[in-house]
This record gives C-alpha cells, structure tokens and sequence, in this order.
C-alpha cells in the first residue's frame, strides 16, 4: 500500500466542517480492513493480543502515534486486547483524519 490513506497526515481538526456523510465513510472503510462504522458518526475495531503486556505494547505505539499525528483514540484494553475508537469530536463525527489514523493503526498491529 504505497499511495493508500496510511500515507496521509492528519490535518488540524477544526469545527465548522461536514462530518463525512454514511456513504463517503463507507468508501474509506475498504482502506481501513477490520474497522466498523457506529451509527456512521464512530469508528471501532477490537485487536486482540497473546498477554496483558502485549495489549499495553500496542497500547504504547498507539499513544506515540495519537501523539504525532494529534490525532487522538478512545482505547480500553486489558489481558489480551486492545478496544480502539475514533472520532473527531468537534464534528461529532467523522473525519478523513479518523480513516488515516486507522489505517495506521492497523499497520502497527500488522494488519
Ligand atoms: C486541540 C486539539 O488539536 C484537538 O482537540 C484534537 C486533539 N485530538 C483529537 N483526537 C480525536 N480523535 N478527535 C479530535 O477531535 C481531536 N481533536
């Protein structure tokens, strides 16, 4: 995947901008294997893991990544598995920001 979402760079999240509608999110999830739509406002996907210090690891990159693209999950994770969500909140929806942070979470979790 040389030309897919992953390698875009999230843009500065601001208000006053259409959440993408349920059509244009479904088109972004052939990019982003795994991920769900909720209510097409929310985007979910569960990774699982072999221990608890796996799930923190991923957990770990993830947090790096949020942090260099200022983009940030929503993450719950235990022995086991990491639960990610995406959004972005000033809109109540979604973002492209959201499809690209996805795929690139799915590239930490090699999938
Ligand atoms: C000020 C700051 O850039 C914004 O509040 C960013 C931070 N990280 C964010 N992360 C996510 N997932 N959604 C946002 O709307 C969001 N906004």
């Amino acid at each position: 995947m040389t030309d897919g979402i992953a390698q875009k760079t999230c843009t500065p999240c601001r208000g006053g901008v259409a959440p993408l509608t349920q059509e244009a999110a479904e088109g972004y999830l052939s990019q982003t294997p795994g991920w769900e739509l909720e209510e097409g406002r929310l985007l979910r996907r569960k990774f699982k893991f072999a221990d608890f210090r796996q799930s923190l690891s991923f957990v770990d990159k993830v947090v790096r990544l949020a942090e260099e693209e200022r983009h940030h999950p929503d993450i719950c994770f235990g022995w086991g598995y990491a639960a990610v969500s995406l959004q972005t909140h000033k809109i109540k929806g979604l973002h492209e920001n959201d499809f690209i942070m996805a795929a690139k979470v799915n590239l930490i979790a090699g999938s």
